[in-house]
């Protein structure tokens, strides 16, 4: 690094070289000082800025040369803390000589002293060439004893003086210089000194105080922080994105712009307001927020979020977009009904198919609102056109706009050649179906409502807009009119998509489908079993809170036992009316069968944990691994797959989550603990029990 090169002027080489020896040490990283005496100084010296020893030199030698109008800045100078020490206990009216060279150095050391508070005493002048005063044989020299006259008997070298902390913090200003470490630096030198800049001091004490503080704070955070001016030099860069950036202690007056060029990014991106960019730094894929300080017009933050997880997520919303597939799967057919209320709801939805409005499927979880949403395509003059299944409450939201909307190419630094076509986009001219509808965020809601009013879409760092038509179901299992009253969800969004309106009963309030849905699942998986008796009455009992979705994962169940009679003691949560002994019921995301039985008839007021078990997850804690662990586990006992570990942690990872071997060991003993898989010896490996499947309907 180009140290700044900075003159040093005073009346002797001597004094200027002891003044460059004491600044040396402090600021010697970033400067380098070059000492000359007055009378050496030419005035075409090529330096970074002068400094001058004294206001008397400035004015004496006034008019004074630099060349290009560097700028001049004049020391002020104070006394070590020792030297200090020595005088300021001195007796009252006591006389003492303070000796110096020059009458005007005499001057200044009297006056500081004044300054310090010496004011107890009488300070006589002395210099060279200055009337004898016999009568005063005590003397006050800072560093000159050679100079004392021989009458006197009794001096008291105060060592030279010293450059005040005013005049380095003076100097790092000028050059953007006081960071955090600087301060640190200023701090410690502050109390070596006897400042008569008392408020300075104490504010600097309490600035590194409350800036280590802050520092500390920042370090504990595990995003990146960096604060910068307009120019981009760095004020703080926290440890996070120091390790991130790879800049070093030693490199912090690099500016952000260099740093990240380092990194081979493109500054560019920092121009305005940043908003959930992604950036990829060495290999990480990191999502940038930059912002201006409030009531700070020129200072910056960027905050660098290291999205360890975003592609673990990609890739599991890749799995989920092969899973649907782009093509309606069932008709009206496919749904199995007995009751007249069901009948009556299908015949609406038909009717509601041939017509391009939005429709909003409202039920609980597993309720079969996805059904319904293919066989309205289906039924629809969209059916040859692509029907795009999206769960909107499986992605953080900037992911999920990029996922809807697409990008443009340059979007983002790491953004595809090409960029990247939206589902809106892929969707043209046929349906796309949004799940879990009441989980995206006010500003989603916005755009959202933006592409159903106008009917075109603005890809992310795009431009222009691209005109879209495409069908809108919307679902959710949340009590939407409830959210527009707690303004969560927008009210004109809401009136939009429920301009056609379906509410689909839970499983409880229609019973007589239990029997209907039954045959059809042992059918369907050519089971010769008969349910009926105690079992079949159980099951007309019970609540089925995870409503068809848990009907059908029980029958799965049941095939796997691979038995052809059962008793209810096989399925023992069939008769567990009350708290359920694997949960808490204060504990979130489980289920509790009395909430639901007190709750309206169409949403539990717990209904957001219902079962909800074809999609993995994701909350803020990433992937739910003991859901994935028991649904892979239930998956193979279904197909005979073997359970060991490594077959565990590739078919998680399929599914988007990477995991240890030795993870997944620590994880299945825990589940085994909790009574949820049973580990056998041998080549069987281990199977869900009957509380795994209970569980996982209730995760
Ligand atoms: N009436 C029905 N006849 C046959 N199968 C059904 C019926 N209702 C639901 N299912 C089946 O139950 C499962 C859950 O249904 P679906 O995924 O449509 O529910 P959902 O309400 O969309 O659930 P979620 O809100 O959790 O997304 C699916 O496998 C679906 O095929």
């Amino acid at each position: 690094m180009q140290r700044l090169k900075i003159a040093v002027i005073a009346g002797s080489v001597g004094t200027s070289s002891m003044l460059c020896r004491q600044l040396e040490p402090l600021l010697g990283g970033y400067m380098q000082f070059l000492p000359y005496s007055v009378h050496d100084w030419t005035g075409t010296e090529e330096v970074d800025l002068v400094m001058i020893s004294s206001h008397i030199l400035f004015i004496k030698h006034s008019p004074f040369h630099v060349k290009n109008k560097t700028d001049i800045l004049i020391i002020k100078r104070t006394l070590s803390k020792e030297g200090w020490g020595m005088i300021r206990q001195l007796s009252p009216g006591e006389k003492y000589l303070v000796v110096n060279d020059e009458r005007d150095s005499v001057v200044e050391s009297i006056s500081l002293l004044y300054e310090l508070g010496l004011r107890h005493v009488d300070l006589v002048p002395y210099y060279l060439g200055a009337p004898d005063n016999r009568n005063v044989t005590m003397a006050i020299t800072p560093g000159e004893p050679q100079l004392v006259p021989e009458y006197v008997t009794h001096t008291i070298d105060i060592g030279a003086r010293v450059v005040d902390l005013s005049t380095i913090v003076e100097l790092l200003t000028r050059f953007h210089l006081l960071n955090s470490e600087m301060r640190g630096v200023l701090n410690a030198y502050a109390k070596t000194i006897a400042t008569s800049n008392l408020g300075l001091q104490v504010t600097l004490q309490e600035l590194v105080n409350g800036k280590n503080l802050f520092e500390e704070t920042l370090n504990m955070v595990q995003d990146g922080v960096v604060t910068f001016d307009e120019r981009g030099v760095i004020a703080f860069i926290n440890d996070t994105a120091e390790d991130l950036l790879q800049s070093r202690r030693d490199a912090s007056n690099l500016s952000i712009q260099q740093l990240l060029r380092y990194q081979g990014i493109d500054p560019q991106f920092l121009q305005g307001d940043v908003k959930d960019q992604l950036i990829t730094i060495r290999d990480q894929t990191v999502i940038a927020n930059a912002t201006w300080i409030r009531g700070h017009s020129s200072v910056r933050v960027l905050i660098l979020k290291i999205a360890k997880k975003v592609e673990e997520l990609e890739l599991k919303l890749r799995t989920q977009l092969r899973q649907n597939g782009h093509a309606a799967k069932f008709t009206f057919k496919d749904i199995v009904t007995e009751s007249p209320v069901m009948k009556r709801i299908i015949g609406r939805a038909r009717k509601m198919a041939n017509n391009d409005f939005s429709i909003l499927l409202l039920g609980e979880n597993g309720t079969g609102k996805e059904l319904f949403a293919h066989s309205i395509h289906q039924y629809s003059h969209r059916s040859k056109f692509p029907f795009i299944a999206f769960n909107c409450g499986a992605l953080p939201e900037n992911l999920l706009e990029s996922e809807l909307f697409g990008y443009e190419e340059g979007a983002f630094t790491g953004a595809r050649r090409g960029g990247k076509p939206g589902l809106f986009e892929q969707a043209h001219k046929g349906t796309i179906f949004l799940d879990e509808i009441g989980d995206i965020s006010p500003a989603l809601q916005t755009r959202l409502l933006r592409v159903l009013q106008h009917k075109e879409i603005l890809k992310v760092g795009g431009t222009r807009m691209l005109p879209v038509d495409v069908r809108v179901i919307a679902a959710t299992h949340r009590d939407l009119p409830r959210m527009v009253k707690e303004v969560t969800f927008r009210e004109d969004l809401y009136y939009r998509l429920k301009v056609l309106q379906i509410d689909i009963l839970p499983l409880r309030e229609r019973k007589e489908d239990i029997p209907a849905l039954i045959r059809f699942f042992l059918e369907r998986r050519g089971l010769p079993f008969d349910l009926s008796g105690p079992i079949m009455e159980a099951m007309l009992n019970y609540e089925w809170p995870g409503n068809i979705r848990e009907l059908e994962n029980t029958i799965e169940y049941l095939s796997i036992m691979g038995d052809e009679t059962f008793e209810v003691e096989d399925l023992p949560f069939l008769t567990q009316r009350s708290a359920n002994p694997l949960s808490k019921p204060e504990e979130e995301g489980v289920f509790r069968p009395d909430a639901v039985q007190a709750a309206s008839p169409t949403f539990g007021n717990d209904g957001e944990s219902l079962g909800e078990n074809r999609l993995i997850t994701v909350s803020a804690a990433g992937i739910d691994a003991e859901r994935l662990l028991l649904e892979l586990v239930l998956g193979a006992n279904r197909t005979g797959r073997h359970t060991g570990r490594r077959n565990l942690a590739g078919m998680a990872r399929e599914r988007g989550l990477i995991m240890t071997e030795n993870e997944i060991r620590k994880r299945m003993e825990s589940l085994r603990a909790q009574g949820l898989v049973d580990i056998r010896l041998g080549r069987s490996g281990c199977m869900l029990t009957a509380e795994g499947f209970k569980r996982l309907q209730q995760l």
